[in-house]
Formats: C-alpha cells, sequence, structure tokens
C-alpha cells in the first residue's frame, strides 16, 4: 500500500533512505533546511555534498517546507545527527500539534545527548507530544548509505517498545535487496547504534598506526563487550548486542573505509589533528560526540569501559595513544566472559 512518508534531513543517510521508499511506491516528501540543496535534488536529482555521482529517483520530491512534509503523513522519518535531532523533533512535534495530526515516528539517528545522555527516543518522545504520535520505532543496523544507494544487499532493524510499530516499518522498507527484522528492544539497538561508533574510532586509529587482523578482532570483540556492559547497566537485553544493531553494525562500522568514524580514527592514527579532521570530513562523526557522553555515563554508573575511556582520552585529553595501548595490554590478568 502507498503511504505518504516524510522523510526530514536530507544528508547521506536521509536521502538515501527516502529514495528506497520513493522507489519501493511511497509518496516521499524529504525536507532539507537548505533551499539549495532543495533545488537540485528536484531539478538535477542530485545531492552532490553527501552522496557523488548518484541520481535519486524522479519520484522522490525534496522540500525546504517542513509542515508541508508533515502534512497528512502517516509516517515521519527523522535522519538528523545527534546534535540536531532534538531541534527538529521539536519543530516536527509543533506542526503536528498545529495540524491536529498524530503520525508514526521512525529515527535513525546514532548517538547519546550530550549532557543528558538521553537516546534519540528520549529526545523524541519528550520534543513530539505523545497525542501526535502513534509510537516510536529505530531503524538501525549495519548499512552505509553508500551501499544501499547501489542496491547491495542490507538487513537491518526495527526496534520499537510496541513491536507492532516496528512490523510496519518492515513493510514499508523491505524490497529485494533491504531487509528488516523487528526487535521491541529498543534500548538496546539503540545503545549498540551509538556506541559502536566509539569502537569504529578505534578500528580506524589501529590501523592508521599500523596494526593488522589480529589488533582488529582483538578491539572489535572487547569494545563489543563494552557496549553490551553499559547497555545492559541501562536496561537493554543483552542479546540485542548479537544482533543486527549490536555486533553486525560493529563490524561495518570498524571494518570499512565508507565509515566516516572509521576513516576519522584512521587520520587521527596516521598523526592528524581531531581538528582537521573534523573539519575536512565535511559529514558527522557521531563518535567524537558519543564518546564523551559514554565516558562520562560510564564514570557516573561505576560500568568499567577500557576501550572507550581510551579513545575519550586521545580525543579530548590529548594522551598519547601508544601509551593507551600498552596500558590495555598490560591491564590485570582476567577471565574474558567478566
Ligand atoms: N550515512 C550513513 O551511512 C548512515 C548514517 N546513520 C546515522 O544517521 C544520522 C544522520 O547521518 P547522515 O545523514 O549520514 O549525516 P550527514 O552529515 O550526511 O547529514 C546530516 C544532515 O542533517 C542536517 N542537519 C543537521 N542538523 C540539523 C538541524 N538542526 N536542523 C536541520 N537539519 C540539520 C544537515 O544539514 C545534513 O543535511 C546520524 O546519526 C548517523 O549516525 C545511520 C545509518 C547509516
Ligand atoms: O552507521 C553507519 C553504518 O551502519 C554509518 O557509519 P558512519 O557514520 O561511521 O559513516
Amino acid at each position: 500500500m502507498t503511504e505518504k512518508i516524510a522523510v526530514l534531513g536530507a544528508g547521506s543517510w536521509g536521502s538515501v533512505l527516502a529514495n528506497l521508499l520513493a522507489e519501493n511506491g511511497h509518496d516521499v516528501r524529504l525536507w532539507s533546511h537548505n533551499p539549495e540543496q532543495v533545488n537540485v535534488l528536484n531539478d538535477q536529482h542530485e545531492n552532490p555534498k553527501y552522496m557523488k555521482d548518484f541520481k535519486y529517483s524522479e519520484t522522490l520530491i525534496a522540500t525546504e517546507s517542513m509542515e508541508d512534509a508533515i502534512q497528512d503523513a502517516k509516517v515521519i522519518l527523522i535522519a538528523i545527527p545527534t546534535g540536531g535531532i532534538r531541534e527538529v523533533a521539536n519543530q516536527a512535534g509543533t506542526i503536528l500539534s498545529r495540524l491536529n495530526q498524530v503520525s508514526l515516528i521512525l529515527h535513525a539517528t546514532k548517538g547519546l545527548e550530550q549532557v543528558t545522555y538521553k537516546r534519540p527516543s528520549e529526545m523524541i518522545a519528550e520534543e513530539i507530544p505523545e497525542t501526535n504520535r502513534r509510537g516510536i520505532v529505530a531503524i538501525t543496523g549495519p548499512s552505509h548509505a553508500e551501499d544501499v544507494a547501489r542496491k547491495d544487499l542490507t538487513a537491518i532493524t526495527a526496534a520499537s517498545a510496541d513491536e507492532s510499530h516496528a512490523k510496519e516499518v518492515q513493510v514499508l522498507f523491505n524490497n529485494d535487496y533491504f531487509r528488516i527484522y523487528s526487535n521491541d528492544d529498543i534500548v538496546g539497538a539503540e545503545f549498540g547504534a551509538a556506541l559502536k561508533n566509539i569502537i569504529a574510532i578505534a578500528a580506524g586509529i589501529l590501523v592508521g598506526l599500523g596494526y593488522h587482523d589480529n589488533a582488529k578482532a582483538a578491539l572489535i570483540t572487547r569494545g563489543l563487550n563494552e557496549i553490551k556492559r553499559l547497555g545492559v547497566a541501562f536496561g537493554a537485553n543483552p542479546f540485542t548486542f548479537t544482533g543486527l544493531s549490536g555486533v553486525g553494525d560493529l563490524i561495518v562500522t570498524a571494518t570499512s573505509v565508507n565509515s566516516r568514524n572509521w576513516r576519522a580514527g584512521n587520520q587521527l592514527g596516521q598523526g592528524k589533528s581531531l581538528d582537521d579532521v573534523m573539519a575536512d570530513m565535511g559529514m558527522v562523526i557521531e563518535g567524537v560526540y558519543t564518546t564523551k557522553a559514554a565516558y562520562e555515563m560510564s564514570q557516573d554508573r561505576h560500568v568499567e569501559m577500557p576501550i572507550i575511556e581510551s579513545i575519550y582520552k586521545v580525543l579530548y585529553e590529548n594522551a598519547d595513544v601508544k601509551v593507551l595501548i600498552n596500558g590495555l595490554m598490560q591491564r590485570d590478568m582476567r577471565s574474558e566472559l567478566d
């Protein structure tokens, strides 16, 4: 069945998901706050800053009016970085109240808010009145926008406390190259999504320093343990971390040059400064911010996270990464299962 769907955020991920939904036959309005980007998307079906050399479907319509996008949309997908999602959800909430409309809210954001440590779905719940939303679903998992654009096979998770909403999302997105599984553990899905970016930065650093496959495998495995430990401390189901939103996303992000977090780490490992890395990327590097939130959360909750603590020290205290690696390797001997 064709649905009207609003996608808020026309960066690499929002634009590619909007394109997929339009090609699935839905009536999609892609909102961006940048009028020039909207014109190029509508006239040339391109989005050069975010998705080089990719032609979007002619049925995809971009708009700079959030109200046009949202009006009559049964589903609203927010694909905005963590730093902007609260503001955009607030704008959407105001419009939904004014229109007296109720929509299902999806988000594709991977991070934790600074200072409050809130997950994206918690920010959405605070900004969009309950009377204007049927439910909140996180869509997350191993999915580089570049691979989805070229229709590589992709499987991700739709997570919602009410799994019936996640099942609705499966119907909207599924096609012959894109498959969504449902999960009722939105806490675990959002923790996996946010924290894997930190381990991806660490993996990039290791490769930048000249380490190889054994080091990467050790980092990914022990990193997953830290992700699970923090997530479980906040109520996540440990099994979620063995799924697409956990180990799946960790593999894709920590092993790929397509990952902006991995690339950022790789450049840091080669000696570039964090300021230069961030200025040159031109797109969001979520893990830089999530590292700070996760480190502070681990201190508050007394959750041991030595790898994430080391990345915090590299990014925020200019610590020597080789000294930190040495420290990690010399920690007290322990059981793998502790
Ligand atoms: N790019 C990818 O392959 C994937 C990205 N994600 C996640 O999706 C989220 C969005 O990422 P991308 O699209 O890749 O980022 P991006 O950096 O490519 O684009 C972000 C877009 O959001 C807009 N934006 C930022 N703050 C805004 C605000 N306050 N108001 C209005 N617009 C605002 C920017 O102008 C830009 O168009 C992130 O949390 C990311 O981790 C998730 C899966 C895959
Ligand atoms: O989340 C992603 C893939 O699942 C994209 O990761 P980056 O933000 O590191 O590019």
